[in-house]
C-alpha cells in the first residue's frame, strides 16, 4: 500500500499533512493517528451516491468502529446519524454532540437499564432484536406512558463472504429474527399491533469487511421481497429499509474491492428495481457503515524495540504495542502491512514477523512483513487501523491504551490521551 502514501520533502510519512516522526515524538507511541480528511471523504462518497440517486436516505455511523467523542462530533457535524450498541456508546454519542433523534440502538441483549436510557433520551429508534426485548420494551413504555420508534432486525439467510466471526446475516446468527422459521413475521405482526411502538421499517446486517456488492444486493432484494410479502399479508408499509453496514476496506495491497460509492450505488439500484417490480412505495434507504468511515483513515505508529532471530526458524521484530491496541490479527487472522515512517519507500531487505510486547505468543501484528533494515527506536507505521482498533483495545498486562490524535491540514490534536498507570487503577477498591 506504500504507493498511495503521502510523504513530505524529507521523505517521511505524513498523516493529514503532519510528519509521522513528529507525531511519534510529540505524543509518544503507540499512537493512533487519523487523517481526518479521509473520514470526511468517505462520508462525502457515500452521500454522493444517495444524492445522485435522488432517494431518501440516512447514513448512520456504526460507532462501535471508533467511538471517541471527537468522532461523534465529526459525524454529527457531517449530518450523519449513528448506531450505538450499549449504554456506554449511547452516553458517549450524546456527550459527543449527536442529537438523540439521530441515534439508533442495536444489540442482541439490550439491558433493561440501557433500554430505559434509550427511551428516556428519546433516541431516533430502537432496533428490535428478539421476542424478550419486545415484551420488556412494551412494559417499559407502558410504565412511562410513552411510545418509541422501532425497526425490526431480521436475519435474511444470506451468508456474507467474510470471516465467520463477523458474518451475521445467516439463520444461525445470534442477532435478529429468523425469516425462514416465520419468527420475523410473527414479531412484526406483534409490533404493528402495539400502539406504543411505531414500526418504521426493517433492518438487516449481513456481516462485516465484505468486499463485493453481491451479498448486499442479494440482501437488498430479499428484504424488498419480504416487504412485499408483509405488505400483502400484514398490510405493513415500511418507511425505512435499513441494510446495515459491513462495507470492506483495504488493509493490504491484496485487498481488492469496489469503491465506496459503487457499493452504495449497487444497493440503491437493487432496492429501486425490486420495489418497482413489487409495486411498493420506495422506503428511505438507511446504511450503517462503521469500518468504511474510520478504518483507512488511521495509521498506528509504534517504536521498534527488541528482536529475536533464529536462522531458518524465526525473525521477530517487537514493537511497543501489539494485541492491546490491535486485537484483530489475533482474533480474526486479520492482515496488515507495516513500513518505516522515516522512509516508506525504502528498499526492503528482510522479512520479519512484527510482534507486540504482550505475554502471548498470538500477539502478532504482521506476519511476513517485508522491511528495510531496522534499529531500535525506528518508528513503524501500520496503516488502516482506524476501525475496531482503539474500540477493542485493552490494557492487558497493564500496558496503557494508546493515545489517539486527529490530523488535518498539517495540524494535529490529541483526541484521546494515553492511559496512565493511575487510570488503570482508577476502578480498584483498596479499603
Ligand atoms: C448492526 C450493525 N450495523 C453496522 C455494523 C458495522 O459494520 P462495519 O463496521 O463493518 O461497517 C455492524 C457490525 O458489524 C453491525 O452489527
Ligand atoms: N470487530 C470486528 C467487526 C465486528 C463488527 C461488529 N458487528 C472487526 O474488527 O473486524
Amino acid at each position: 500500500m506504500t504507493e498511495a502514501l503521502e510523504v513530505n520533502q524529507a521523505g517521511h510519512l505524513t498523516i493529514g499533512g503532519v510528519d509521522a516522526l513528529k507525531l511519534a515524538e510529540e505524543y509518544g507511541t503507540p499512537v493512533i493517528a487519523y487523517d481526518v480528511s479521509k473520514i470526511k471523504q468517505q462520508i462525502a462518497d457515500f452521500k454522493k451516491a444517495f444524492i445522485e440517486a435522488g432517494v431518501d436516505y440516512k447514513i448512520s455511523y456504526a460507532s462501535k468502529a471508533f467511538s471517541a467523542l471527537a468522532m461523534y462530533r465529526l459525524v454529527a457535524d457531517a449530518g450523519l446519524g449513528c448506531d450505538v450498541v450499549s449504554g456506554g456508546e449511547l452516553y458517549a454519542a450524546l456527550k459527543g454532540g449527536m442529537s438523540p433523534a439521530d441515534i439508533e440502538f442495536h444489540g442482541n441483549n439490550k439491558l433493561p437499564a440501557e433500554l430505559e436510557m434509550a427511551v428516556d433520551s428519546q433516541i431516533g429508534c430502537i432496533v428490535i432484536d428478539n421476542f424478550q426485548e419486545i415484551k420488556f420494551l412494551d412494559k417499559l413504555l407502558r410504565r412511562k406512558h410513552t411510545t418509541a420508534n422501532v425497526v425490526l432486525r431480521v436475519t435474511p439467510g444470506i451468508e456474507a463472504e467474510t470471516h465467520k466471526y463477523i458474518s451475521t446475516g445467516q439463520s444461525n446468527s445470534k442477532f435478529g429474527f429468523d425469516v425462514q422459521s416465520g419468527q420475523a413475521k410473527e414479531a412484526l405482526a406483534s409490533l404493528i399491533k402495539n400502539p406504543r411502538m411505531n414500526v418504521e421499517g426493517i433492518h438487516c446486517h449481513i456481516g462485516s469487511q465484505i468486499f463485493q456488492a453481491r451479498g448486499f444486493v442479494m440482501a437488498a432484494q430479499k428484504m424488498v421481497d419480504l416487504l412485499k410479502e408483509w405488505r400483502d399479508e400484514l398490510g405493513f408499509e415500511a418507511q425505512v429499509l435499513n441494510l446495515g453496514g459491513g462495507f470492506g476496506i483495504r488493509y493490504t495491497k491484496d485487498d481488492q474491492m469496489i469503491a465506496t460509492e459503487d457499493f452504495a450505488k449497487d444497493i440503491i439500484a437493487a432496492v429501486k428495481e425490486r420495489v418497482a417490480v413489487h409495486g411498493l412505495k420506495l422506503p428511505a434507504i438507511w446504511i450503517e457503515p462503521g469500518r468504511a468511515l474510520a478504518g483507512e483513515a488511521a495509521t498506528t505508529l509504534y517504536t521498534v524495540g527488541s528482536r529475536k532471530d533464529v536462522d531458518g526458524v524465526c525473525h521477530f521484530l517487537a514493537v511497543d504495542g501489539g494485541m492491546g491496541d490491535n486485537i484483530r490479527p489475533a482474533l480474526y487472522q486479520a492482515k496488515y502491512e507495516a513500513f518505516l515512517a522515516e522512509k516508506p519507500h525504502a528498499i526492503n531487505e528482510q522479512i520479519v514477523t512484527v510482534v507486540g510486547k504482550y505475554c502471548e505468543s498470538g500477539d502478532v501484528l504482521v506476519r511476513d512483513c517485508p522491511l528495510p533494515n531496522t534499529k531500535p527506536g525506528d518508528i513503524l507505521a501500520m496503516p488502516a487501523t482506524g476501525a475496531y482498533g482503539y474500540t477493542m483495545a485493552s490494557n492487558y498486562n497493564r500496558n496503557p491504551r494508546p493515545a489517539v490524535v486527529f490530523c488535518e491540514d498539517g495540524h494535529s490534536k490529541l483526541v484521546v490521551r494515553r492511559e496512565t498507570f493511575e487510570d488503570m487503577l482508577a476502578c480498584e477498591v483498596t479499603e
